[in-house]
């Protein structure tokens, strides 16, 4: 099946042959790729009541947690997490954060000139960094390491499916077993984040904002069991976008040194060789703009998919109850009706005065309505640090021979990792 095989050409290919809203056949159910801003807004925004999130069984990794949940129950969990993430909140994790990009930085030094996966890499820095947001710890190479391994099996569809299965049947092959081992070292994390929390432990990070939260018109907090689901959400699910959104920064700046060049010129300009603090970030607006351009390219997200409940018309056509339907961020992306010169990696859209009056729609790497990501401000926040603290010591290639390609799981992963040689700038 197309679909499966390489979905990226199969929806782009569909969007230059007949446009704005294309019907696939896949499967038993109608299928419907949006391509066109305004029909975007109406399933994700307008609308938003008629397309929920397709409804599971909770998973065993993310239980019921805002990934998974809808209506009042996801409605009350956003109110009560949604503070954890306000930009102002974040600011007071810049000076952690940063000791963690320069200890990663630090360890480059050694690595100089030896190609190693940017792609794991990225991944263990993106770990840590959410894990100081998440309940201010970093976590160490063992946990490191199971959160990566859950992420691959989470990630690759095949193994997901074959996890599905095994677990809806109680089979316990050797996959499974180290899927519930990674899971057990998780679980055992979350346990003692919420017992201390609840003994009353730091009162700075997301996990001590969601025990003190209650609930405005029951005065309820929530129980261990919800607490828990969420720190799944947010410190497993939420690490592995930014850190594939990272990679591929790397990719880009490799293969675009005048952009690189134009990224360590602000950094020494704005840090001169010390670590930033929260009044910088503003001033370094360009690595900002980076990061965004990277997520338009190559979104980690690279879907926002919804199912129909009730009848409804998408830009004149029928759309039955029942109806999947898909904003392909990466073919939105791309839409040259939106995008000038959608192909070329041009960090300047994003300045102030190029992207006031984009269509609001047409830019989805965090999704839209409201489901955003609740952690897009602390995605900006890690982006922007990591790459004007990196680029002000390092220059990156990739390593000789290696034929970079798109592997599109849940997230938009490079295949096989990213193998690359770092350079000191002098
Ligand atoms: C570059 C990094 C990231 C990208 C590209 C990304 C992308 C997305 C997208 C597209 C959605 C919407 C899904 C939908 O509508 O079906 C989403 C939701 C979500 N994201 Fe992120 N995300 C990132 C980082 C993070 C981080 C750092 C966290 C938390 C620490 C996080 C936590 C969540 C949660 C909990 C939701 C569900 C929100 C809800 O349904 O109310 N994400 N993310």
């Amino acid at each position: 099946m197309r679909h499966e095989r390489e979905p990226l050409e199969l929806f782009t290919e569909g969007f230059r042959r007949y446009g704005d809203l294309v019907r696939f056949r896949m499967g038993p159910r109608p299928f419907y790729m949006v391509c066109h801003p305004d029909l975007i807004r109406r399933f994700l925004a307008e609308n938003a009541v008629n397309y929920p999130r397709e409804s599971g069984l909770p998973g065993p990794l993310l239980g019921n947690g805002l990934f998974e949940s809808e209506g009042e129950y996801w409605r009350r969990q956003r109110r009560l997490i949604q503070p954890a993430f306000h930009r102002e909140r974040l600011r007071g994790l810049v000076a952690d954060m940063a000791r963690s990009i320069q200890r990663m930085l630090d360890g480059w030094d050694a690595r100089a000139g030896q190609p190693f996966d940017m792609a794991e890499e990225m991944g263990r820095l993106s770990i840590r960094l959410v894990g100081r947001a998440v309940y201010s710890g970093e976590p160490d190479d063992a946990l490191c390491h199971a959160l990566r391994r859950l992420a691959w099996l989470v990630n690759n569809p095949r193994h997901w499916l074959v996890q599905e299965v095994t677990r809806r049947l109680a089979i316990n092959t050797a996959r499974r077993q180290e899927f519930l081992a990674h899971l057990g070292r998780l679980d055992a994390l979350a346990a003692d984040v919420i017992a201390r929390r609840r003994a009353g432990g730091p009162e700075d990070d997301a996990m001590s904002v969601l025990v003190a939260a209650k609930d405005r018109d029951t005065g309820e907090g929530m129980t261990d069991k919800e607490l828990r689901d969420e720190f799944m959400n947010l410190f497993a699910a939420g690490h592995e976008a930014t850190g594939t959104a990272l990679t591929w920064a790397w990719y880009l700046l490799a293969e675009h040194p005048e952009v690189a060049e134009r990224l360590a010129s602000e950094s020494a300009a704005v840090l001169g060789g010390r670590a930033p603090t929260a009044e910088d970030l503003p001033r370094l607006r360009y690595a900002t703009q980076v990061f965004e351009e990277t997520l338009r390219l190559y979104p980690p997200a690279w879907r926002v998919t919804r199912v129909a409940v009730g009848a409804d018309k998408l830009g004149g056509h029928d759309v039955a109850p029942g109806t999947v339907v898909s904003a392909i961020s990466y073919v939105v992306h791309r839409h040259p009706a939106f995008w000038e010169s959608p192909e070329t990696f041009d960090p300047d859209r994003f300045a102030p005065e190029r992207a006031q009056g984009r269509h609001k729609f047409s830019y989805l790497p965090f999704g839209a309505g409201q489901h955003i990501c609740v952690g897009n401000n602390l995605a900006l926040l890690k982006g922007t640090l990591a790459l004007a603290m990196a680029a002000q010591r390092f220059r990156a290639a990739v390593a000789p021979g290696w034929k970079v390609a798109i592997q599109p799981g849940i997230v938009l992963q490079p295949r096989g990792g990213l193998p690359m040689t770092v350079s000191p700038r002098s």
